[in-house]
């Protein structure tokens, strides 16, 4: 199946989540995470979840993205019931769709850093000189070209960190999703991650969600969703009143 003309493009919500809850086990008991999130993420734009640490933003992401299931609830990407898909559906929905950046960069040890960015497009079936050649275009952008040669264990952490920023972004995905993709960097560095996410994963059908709690970059965002115990508290364009 075509995963990706699943749904169509057309002006309907980039994510649209209804009822979301999620419970993990602890022992004999379960606890509930999050406690029943309606929320639709916008194309166009880039919207941050920010919040106290435990409060949910991981797995609500990691639900949003289609890695996580959800205990109850339903979530529509780009006009896909993404949890209805089949496993395989899944697999190919994310990645011809989703590009992820988390906080584990989770590169492979084995392959240079053009490598671990082209892995998508390698992944999609285009050729590995031509996958490079593209990997290492972003490699640039994001001001390590010079290290494309480089193991990930010869790059530093804020290195590292970017490659796997390359990798999110090279096969051009329709929702980009990242968990702290500025923390390891400093301010200069942080803005020009955040100058590319801006120019490749917010356009007319394409969205970016960002968790972070990196209050030097909470004025790039175009809406704010504030988690809280689970529940989304706010939902604005700036923070709320004494944040
Ligand atoms: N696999 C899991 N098993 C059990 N509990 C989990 C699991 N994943 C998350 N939790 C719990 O769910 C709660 C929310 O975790 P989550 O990582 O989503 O929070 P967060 O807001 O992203 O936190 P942080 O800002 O520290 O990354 C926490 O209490 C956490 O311990």
């Amino acid at each position: 199946m075509d995963t990706k003309a699943i749904g169509g493009r057309s002006a309907e919500a980039a994510i649209c989540a209804r009822g979301i809850t999620r419970d993990f086990k602890a022992g004999q008991s379960t606890i509930r995470v999050l406690h029943g999130i309606d929320t639709d993420i916008k194309p166009g734009e880039m919207t941050f979840v920010v919040g106290e640490s435990g409060s949910g933003k991981t797995t609500l992401i990691s639900i949003m993205c289609g890695i996580l299931w959800p205990t109850d609830g339903e979530v529509k990407v780009f006009g896909t019931d993404i949890y209805k898909l089949s496993d395989a559906e899944l697999v190919n929905f994310r990645l011809e769709n989703i590009g992820f950046i988390f906080q584990q960069y989770n590169l492979i040890p084995s392959i240079d850093a053009a490598a671990n960015a082209a892995v998508p497009l390698i992944a999609q079936g285009m050729r590995v000189g031509e996958a490079r050649e593209k990997a290492k275009a972003l490699l640039e952008k994001l001001n390590i070209g010079d290290q494309a040669d480089k193991l990930p264990n010869q790059l530093s952490g804020g290195q590292q960190q970017r490659v796997a920023i390359a990798r999110a972004l090279v096969h051009e995905p329709r929702l980009v999703v990242c968990d702290e993709p500025t923390a390891a960097l400093d301010t200069s560095s942080g803005r020009r991650v955040m100058d590319l996410l801006r120019e490749v994963a917010v356009a007319e059908d394409r969205a970016c969600i960002i968790v972070t709690h990196d209050n030097r970059i909470f004025d790039l965002a175009d809406r704010i969703l504030v988690l809280e115990d689970g529940l989304v508290t706010h939902d604005g364009t700036d923070m709320p009143d004494g944040h």
